[in-house]
């Protein structure tokens, strides 16, 4: 593509991604300090990261770092010793969450190893009243017709994605919508043939809590109706994003399914039992924490995702990584920006930052007259997009 736009950097202050480098991520410093009683030596290592992301640059990993060669070949070596500012922004935000573990030991022996610096604001959300209430919804969907309860749990997985605890730092105030439909894309009407009772469905999927306890219920709901053969569940292999969910939040959603009243519980039971059986795989690639665009996907997981009646893209920034990090005109068709992705794919996405295509000129002019830029960083609008 010839008019391609620059890959969105972190340098424009000002601007979204700036801010989320200069203010976002200090901030999650200190709610990961207040979080947990840390030793000296791990506050000086936040202490270290904090001034890095400010006013340093990007530092090599340790040398004893298990996945150095994997962050060589990510470009580590490219981008060692430059601005974070300078760096791809996709890149310098998957970085700092990889150092931020570093800098409170999740991966080095000792006492921290594989404490979740933010299980704590997970489990909150996860336990909130609001996540009984939506549970609760679920005897409602009991007995309407199939079609209706897959387009409720179509949307409930959709607005989870609102549940992002990273993006609730910095963006108070994002619940209104403006007069434009809060959905400003929705081809679900070309997701469903995909679903044709053989065949499988990959959701790849993004935060864990009240975003995650719906992708569950979508996937037992695709199942429990034969809508496919077999689901097979990505998630983070380390803690990333904040709200990321990991193998672990998979585990608390489920005890959180099965220990509810109603409906709720069958469907944990059923996905319990999914797991069990093997019509429920969870996978926890590497790259799943890359700092790359979709175009890099490894072979393995270009081989899954092209064997699969469908992919489901869950989340803002998924959505940034497969149709590539860039402020695309927004009428840039979806299907272009995705053609490289070896199956069908959709993105279930709120709109969290800059990059959006797909849109018709008429929504566009509606949204840029009625909020300016604001409805793309919000979190008030949402898309459901497919390339079949
Ligand atoms: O992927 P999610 O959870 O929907 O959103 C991720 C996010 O909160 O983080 C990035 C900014 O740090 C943006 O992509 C977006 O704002």
């Amino acid at each position: 593509m010839s008019d391609t736009p620059p890959v969105i950097l972190g340098d424009v202050p000002g601007s979204f991604p700036y801010s989320v480098l200069a203010e976002r991520h200090p901030a999650i410093i200190q709610q990961v300090r207040d979080a947990f009683p840390y030793d000296p030596e791990r506050h000086r290592a936040l202490d270290a990261l904090l001034a890095s992301c400010l006013k340093g640059v990007v530092e090599p990993l340790p040398d004893a770092a298990h996945d150095r060669d994997r962050w060589s070949a990510w470009g580590l070596g490219e981008h060692t010793g430059r601005s974070w500012f300078a760096a791809p922004w996709l890149w310098s935000e998957s970085y700092f969450y990889r150092r931020l573990l570093d800098a409170v030991g999740y991966f080095a022996p000792g006492p921290w190893q594989g404490i979740d610096p933010f299980r704590p604001a997970k489990l909150t959300e996860l336990d909130a009243p609001e996540t009984d209430a939506e549970l609760a919804a679920l005897d409602d969907l009991e007995g309407r017709p199939a079609p209706e309860a897959a387009t409720a749990l179509l949307h409930g997985s959709l607005w989870g994605n609102r549940a992002d605890l990273g993006f609730r730092l910095s963006a108070a105030g994002a619940d209104a919508a403006g007069p434009v439909p809060a959905l400003v894309a929705d081809d679900s009407d070309a997701l469903w043939p995909l679903l044709t009772g053989t065949g499988i469905l990959c959701l790849i999927a993004d935060n864990a809590g009240r975003e995650l306890v719906p992708d569950l219920l979508l996937i037992a709901h695709v199942l429990h109706r034969r809508l496919v053969e077999r689901a097979v569940l990505y998630v983070k292999p380390y803690p990333y994003y904040v709200s990321d969910a990991t193998a672990a939040d998979v585990l608390d959603a489920l005890r959180r399914l099965r220990a509810a009243p109603g409906a709720a519980a069958a469907y944990g039971r059923r996905l319990w039992d999914a797991l069990g059986e093997g019509r429920l795989v969870l996978r926890a690639p590497p790259f799943a924490a890359a700092p790359l665009p979709f175009t890099d996907l490894p072979a393995d997981l270009r081989a899954e995702f092209g064997a699969a009646a469908l992919t489901v893209v869950k989340g803002d920034l998924n959505y940034r990584r497969l149709v590539g990090d860039r402020r695309w005109p927004p009428t840039t068709p979806f299907a272009d920006l995705t053609a490289h992705f070896p199956g069908p794919v959709a993105a279930l996405r709120t709109l969290k930052s800059d990059v959006i295509c797909g849109l018709d000129a008429r929504t566009e002019a509606a949204l840029d007259a009625a909020e300016g830029d604001r409805w793309r960083t919000a979190g008030s609008h949402a898309l459901i997009q497919v390339r079949t």
